[in-house]
């Protein structure tokens, strides 16, 4: 059994009073809130609303200006975020990572061979025989089996997308960090994306957290949700709660 799926008890990821500042700006101000197993939590606020700021932080790509953060309860202070993966957190990028002229199959593997070891072994690793089947059992549920040996630049863009989302998932059952999968995928392949995500974390109880400007689909995708605004959590609750919230509207229309 992986280490990071040996503690079930308590919340799967836990954020801590998280400050971040850049010079004079405060992107990020005391964020705290914990994110339980098999929910799929959004996190949704204005442009600038410290989002990503809060994602880069959780993965240890920025160093907070105050607070930590906690994986099965085992604080990430001082890992390197090559490392988090191994305690059991994934993440797609808002922009796309895959290598365009590596094909599908090569580039799963290789972001295996990154949860498993160091950075470097994206860049020099050799396709790992221990990792294809689970990459191909990933192709195959994102329904890209007939692409598998296809170079993963001449796939569609929301194909990409897909290609992205079974690259985070080869870290395996935990939480998996989405920031704005939905960002640029037409309404057919987003329909396809948000089903797979359920589907996926429905068999395999994974954890997401999503950052979404598509109020659609976030609505209709997560069962809890968490809206930032100037850094700071201004509201929490299930997708009706938030829909009629005042605060929330206001905050979208900028009052
Ligand atoms: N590296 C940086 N240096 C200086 N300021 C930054 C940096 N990164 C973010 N900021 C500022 O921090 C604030 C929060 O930005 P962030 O990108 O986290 O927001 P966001 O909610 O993800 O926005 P968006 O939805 O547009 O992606 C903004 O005012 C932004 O300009």
């Amino acid at each position: 059994m992986n280490a990071h799926i040996r503690n079930t008890e308590g919340p799967i990821l836990s954020v801590r009073n998280i400050s971040k500042q850049f010079g004079g700006i405060r992107a990020v101000n005391g964020v705290s809130f914990d994110v339980q197993r098999g929910e799929i939590l959004g996190l949704i606020g204005p442009n600038g609303s410290g989002k990503s700021t809060l994602f880069n932080c959780i993965l240890g790509q920025l160093r907070p200006t105050q607070g930590h953060c906690e994986i099965n309860g085992r604080s990430t202070d001082g890992v390197r975020p090559a490392d988090l993966s191994l305690m059991g957190i994934g993440r797609t990028f808002q922009q796309l990572s895959v290598f365009p002229k590596m094909t599908v199959l090569d580039n799963v593997i290789l972001a295996g061979q990154e949860h498993e070891g160091s950075m470097l072994s994206r860049l020099f690793g050799k396709p790992d025989a221990g990792l294809t089947g689970k990459a191909e059992q990933l192709i195959e549920f994102f329904r890209l089996t007939p692409y598998r040996d296809t170079p993963a630049g001449s796939l569609s863009y929301g194909q990409q997308k897909l290609v992205d989302a079974a690259m985070a998932f080869m870290a395996g059952p935990g939480i998996v960090l989405l920031d704005e999968p939905a960002g640029g995928v037409n309404l057919t392949m987003l329909g396809h994306l948000k089903e797979r995500l359920i589907t996926y974390n429905r068999e395999h109880g994974t954890t997401f957290v999503v950052i979404e400007h598509n109020m659609e689909f976030v609505m209709s995708l997560c069962t809890r949700i968490i809206v930032l605004a100037q850094g700071e959590i201004i509201a929490e609750g299930t997708p009706d709660e938030i829909r009629s919230n005042q605060m929330v509207i206001d905050a979208y229309l900028g009052g």
